[in-house]
Parts: C-alpha cells; sequence; structure tokens
C-alpha cells in the first residue's frame, strides 16, 4: 500500500508537485492519470526516495521507501524500461538483481516463465527487442515478489498481444492481494486495466475515483477535469 500525504516538490521556480495526497490500496489496480508535465514521473521518483519532497511525505507499507531493509522485496518498481540495456544476458541480469537483493536464485526462472522471457532468457539484453526489454524490466520488479508494484508507462513497446498480457498480469498481481500503481497515456487501455483512478494536472490532484464512478468514457471524464489544469 503506498500513502501519498500532502506531497510537493519544487524544482526551482516550478512547482512539479502541489500538495498532493492520493492512496494506492492493496487488492486494486490504480491508473495515474495526467497530461505531460503533471507531475507524474516526479510522483513516483519521490516514492521511490529518488528524490526528496520539499514538503509532505510518501510511504510504502506504513514506512519511508528507504527506510526499508531490503526495498525489492517491498516495491516493485520500472519507471524506464529503456535503461535495461547492456552486454549482460537476461537470466544473468535477473539473477545479479536477486543477489544484491538477498533474493533466491531460485526465484530467477520462476520470473523469466511469468514473462514470457523463458526462450530468450540467455540472449544479451542488447539484442532484445524494445518490448522483450520492457517484459525484463517487469520481471526484475517481480524478483522480490513485493506487495507493491509501479509500473510507468508500461506499455510502450508492448505489441498487442504483450498489451494483454500485461492487462492480465496487472489484474492477477490485484487479485493477490498487491497494491498495483500504472501511469499511462493510453485511456483506453487504462479503461481496460484500472479499478480506480487517480488523476493529476498542474501537480495537484483532480480525481481519486473509482473507475464505474468517472464515467462510461475515461477520456470524456479526463478531458473534462483537465480542461480547467493550466499546462495542458
Ligand atoms: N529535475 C527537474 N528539474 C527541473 N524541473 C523538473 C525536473 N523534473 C521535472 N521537472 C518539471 O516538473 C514538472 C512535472 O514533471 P514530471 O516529469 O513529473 O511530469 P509527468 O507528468 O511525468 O510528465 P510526462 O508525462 O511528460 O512524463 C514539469 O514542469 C517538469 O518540467
Amino acid at each position: 500500500m503506498i500513502e501519498i500525504d500532502q506531497l510537493t516538490k519544487r524544482y526551482g521556480r516550478t512547482l512539479a508537485v502541489d500538495r498532493l495526497s492520493f492512496t494506492v490500496p492493496d487488492g486494486q489496480v490504480t491508473g495515474f492519470l495526467g497530461a505531460n508535465g503533471a507531475g507524474k514521473s516526479t510522483t513516483l521518483r519521490a516514492i521511490l526516495g529518488l528524490d526528496r519532497p520539499t514538503a509532505g511525505h510518501t510511504l510504502v507499507d506504513g514506512r519511508p521507501y528507504v527506510s526499508h531493509r531490503h526495498p525489492l522485496r517491498v516495491v516493485g518498481a520500472v519507471l524506464d524500461a529503456a535503461s535495461v540495456h547492456g552486454g549482460r544476458r537476461a537470466r544473468t541480469h535477473l539473477r545479479a538483481l536477486a543477489r544484491s537483493n538477498g533474493i533466491p536464485a531460485g526465484r530467477v526462472d520462476t520470473v523469466l516463465d511469468e514473462v514470457g522471457l523463458n526462450a530468450v532468457a540467455d540472449r544479451r539484453i542488447s539484442g532484445l527487442s524494445l518490448g522483450m526489454r520492457q517484459r525484463l524490466a517487469i520481471g526484475g520488479a517481480l524478483l522480490g515478489d513485493p506487495g507493491t508494484l509501479i509500473f510507468d508507462e508500461p506499455l510502450n513497446g508492448l505489441d498487442p498481444e504483450g498489451i494483454r498480457w500485461f492487462r492480465a498480469l496487472a489484474g492477477r498481481l490485484a487479485r493477490d492481494g498487491r497494491a498495483v500503481l500504472v501511469s499511462s497515456h493510453l485511456m483506453s487501455e487504462m479503461a481496460q486495466t484500472a479499478d480506480r483512478i487517480v488523476m493529476i494536472g498542474s501537480g495537484r490532484l483532480l480525481a481519486e475515483e473509482s473507475l464505474d464512478a468517472l464515467g462510461p468514457s475515461l477520456e470524456d471524464a479526463y478531458i473534462r477535469l483537465t480542461e480547467g489544469a493550466t499546462n495542458v
């Protein structure tokens, strides 16, 4: 579970996030929506301790992310799949990640299976397609079997079958009791993936609602709610 409480982040004169509060509860997929520059990445970075808030705080399972002894076992996150690269083989990459986080090596094969990369596990990452690297990054997030998952634009590079696979995976992770936060610009996809929606504009909360409460068209709700935000 993630709790964001009055999170504020200022970069010089830019107020990227402005007294933002919302919750990502266990057992549901929460879709995180906002226009370019609305403050989504800043919020995700704050949750993961990569950005220090100007004010307010973020908690994962009741504690700041950085205070968890083995963070990868608490939160799995994919912020930028393209950042997984290089000459290592996919399996070796996951093994190294497991080792450095005190995760049993046996988990690697389970995860490779889960993300559908068994057949290419011994290929070098540099030779994998963007979609395969996306799956590998998702595998890294699943490795510690965490109770909370954060996916930033996870559908980039995935083909239609990959998108369907991700949708099923997110649903399964939530049904197993995990808190799942997914940011995406793809409204139709969000409408099929999320149970609830958090929408932000200009760093402020615009809506935190169940998908059903936002009406029959998520896209219409998004346009309606973001119209007032200055940076749309
Ligand atoms: N390191 C930084 N230094 C200065 N300004 C920043 C920095 N990071 C983000 N910003 C600014 O903060 C605001 C929010 O940016 P952020 O990347 O969080 O938005 P976003 O919703 O993730 O956008 P996108 O969908 O385009 O990724 C923007 O005005 C951005 O220019």
